[in-house]
């Protein structure tokens, strides 16, 4: 089997917060394994503050665990100054802060190639011109500034400034959420055609199920910074086999009574079994007191006693 691009081994991340008078520990990311394979996009969803940014962070190497190993490509992502930036990208939410309202598009996206060294001009212009129609946008945009596009242009440009070195592997943190439906299938579209052009590998981090289901071969779900189910993006959206996954799906299709009461975001009261427990109509005695491990189901990888029942239903 070749070695993932991005393989997360037992990692914990644990955040100082609050105020100087009462610090306290935030517990991010519990104990994530996890692999992203070569010329694969992984969806990652899960509610606000389940830990998804901490984790595509972890990735870029812009977060250091606090336990356990975050290896790029085989080799650990800290301590080591011979890996090179421009093999990883992110693409945020807001294009804005990607570009500097100052410089001229095409500026702004040739800007990573002083990483790897390319300095002709005339290669400059032809590597923008090139990644600048790949994400559907004619070369008279190089010339224009940020404030001249729409936001759906202004994505599109930050998209062509990650992908200009032709990194081996992007996050994308919720990089359609904030563009109009319509924008983001059509950006959705680019990101698909991209990955099959230039074959990178992805952590697509989304609240929106659907778009993710769009882009991603596999999807992980998080919770309270746990991961609590991975499986093919194909059955995850059949036969999802944790309860919480299915309230999602549930509620994605718009029903509005669920297992679930999606709607106590947060609510991560201490519980010594499964952390859903008290959100979980499925919950009983052994859930309220052991902690489910996650371990593999079907195709699958799921964090529940039940999920054998969870799927017969
Ligand atoms: N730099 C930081 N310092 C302290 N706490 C942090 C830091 N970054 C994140 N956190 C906390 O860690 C937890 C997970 O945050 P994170 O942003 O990873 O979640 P998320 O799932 O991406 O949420 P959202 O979807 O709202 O962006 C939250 O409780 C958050 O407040």
């Amino acid at each position: 089997m070749n070695t993932p691009v991005i393989d997360l081994d037992g990692v914990d991340v644990v955040f100082s917060g609050g105020a100087f008078w009462a610090r306290q520990k935030i517990h991010a990311v519990k104990g994530v394994r996890l692999s992203i394979e070569e010329n694969e996009i992984l969806g990652l969803v899960g509610e606000s503050g389940s830990g998804k940014t901490t984790l595509g962070r972890l990735c870029m190497g812009l977060v250091k665990p606090s336990r356990g190993e975050v290896r790029f490509e085989g080799k650990s992502l800290y301590g080591r100054r011979d890996l090179v930036r421009a093999e990883r990208s992110i693409v945020l939410q807001q294009p804005e802060w990607a570009l500097n309202p100052r410089l001229l598009v095409g500026s702004s996206v040739s800007e990573p190639l002083d990483i790897i060294g390319v300095e002709s001009r005339t290669e400059r212009k032809r590597r923008v011109t090139e990644i600048l129609e790949r994400v559907g946008l004619d070369r008279s945009f190089a010339s224009r500034y940020p404030h001249e596009l729409s936001g759906g242009q202004r994505q599109r440009v930050a998209i062509a400034r990650a992908l200009i070195t032709r990194p081996s592997f992007i996050v994308f943190d919720e990089a359609v959420s904030a563009l109009d439906v319509s924008v983001q299938t059509h950006v959705l579209n680019i990101i698909r055609k991209l990955q099959a052009a230039q074959r990178f590998s992805a952590l697509f981090i989304s609240h929106d199920m659907a778009a993710t289901r769009y882009v991603s071969s596999r999807i992980a779900v998080m919770y309270a910074g746990e991961i609590i189910e991975i499986a093919p993006s194909v059955t995850f959206y059949e036969k999802p086999q944790h309860p919480y996954s299915r309230a999602l799906l549930l509620s994605l299709r718009g029903h509005e009574r669920t297992q679930f009461e999606l709607k106590v975001a947060n609510d991560l009261t201490a519980t010594a079994g499964c952390p859903l427990s008290h959100r979980c109509a499925w919950a009983d005695d052994v859930c309220r007191s052991i902690k489910p491990a996650i371990r593999p189901l079907n195709d699958g990888e799921v964090a529940c006693h039940r999920a054998e029942e969870v799927i017969q239903v």
